[in-house]
């Protein structure tokens, strides 16, 4: 058995957990990129609400691009498809009527690398939410605060939070990205390798955060790290070539999982 069973998670399993209702829900999901390759192969999938699910897999099995596909970034790119249903609090986002600001408001997305916007920490944060509320700038410095604080980053910025964001470390330039996904009031957190530009001390920093942030949210993150998605998820899906081999608890994933892959994978005999 690999090192990856032995260890324990970050939190005592809890069975509520796994019984909170359905977030986010894939039906039969399939994409195609531009030169009709299909990285997506009908997948279902259920996300809950205040989980996080950790998605595993080889290099190249389709995390991102499922990601991606939950706040509709593949919109951006002409002569993608995508087949099946994505399902938001039982509403099919994937379809064409759907406001997809408002929808990225709801869906919030960090990136494996930092991506700050080139302004003052503070604007990182205002600019969202001016693009959706008319407030006064006194209730615009309280949501700045509350975002802020909510990502674990005030105490370390409240001082200088007319500096730029690209001043900060990475992993503060992180935190910096998951308030700017908050601060528009999204029930939905995508973390795409989020913690792979860091160091160890942002990178346990991060983990901490997704922990608090999961009391609110519905978190999915992509991770090559499997001590990370054993310590930080309640839920582990296994993809493999674009399909969903296994998806359980993660528990189950790491100490019992059905499917050989899954068992090869965890315990670090291929992939
Ligand atoms: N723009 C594109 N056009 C064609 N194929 C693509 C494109 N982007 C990604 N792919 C392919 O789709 C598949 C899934 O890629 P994806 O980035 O989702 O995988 P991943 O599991 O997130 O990989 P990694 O762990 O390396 O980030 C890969 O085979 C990749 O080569």
């Amino acid at each position: 058995m690999g090192d990856v069973m032995t260890r324990k998670p970050l939190q005592a399993f809890n069975p509520d957990d796994l019984d909170r209702p359905v977030k986010v829900e894939a039906r039969q999901l399939s994409f195609f990129y531009q030169n009709g390759y299909q990285a997506i192969k009908e997948v279902d999938i259920s996300l809950r609400d205040r989980t996080v699910t950790a998605f595993i897999g080889p290099s190249g099995c389709g995390k991102s691009t499922l990601l991606r596909i939950f706040n509709r970034m593949y919109d951006l790119y002409p002569g993608q498809k995508v087949t099946g249903e994505v399902l938001l609090d039982g509403r099919n986002i994937l379809n064409p009527s759907e406001d997809l600001n408002r929808l990225r408001a709801k869906i919030g997305m960090v990136f494996q690398k930092p991506t700050p916007f080139p302004m003052s920490i503070y604007e990182n944060i205002a600019f969202g939410i001016r693009l959706y509320e008319k407030i006064s700038k006194a209730e615009m410095n309280d949501r700045v605060e509350a975002a802020l604080r909510e990502a674990a980053l005030w105490n370390e910025v409240k001082d200088k939070l007319h500096q730029s964001g690209l001043g900060l470390s990475g992993g503060q330039q992180q935190r910096l990205c998951i308030a700017r996904a908050i601060a528009v009031k999204p029930s939905v957190l995508l973390l795409d390798e989020p913690a792979s530009a860091l160091d160890p001390i942002s990178t346990s920093k991060l983990e901490e955060l997704i922990e608090t942030l999961r009391a609110t949210y519905c978190i999915a993150i992509v991770t090559h790290n499997l001590h990370q998605a054993a310590r930080i998820s309640q839920y582990t899906a296994f993809m493999y070539l674009g399909e969903l081999v296994e998806f359980d608890s993660t528990e189950t994933i790491f100490s019992a999982p059905r499917d050989q892959r899954t068992g090869d994978y965890v315990t670090g005999r291929f992939g």
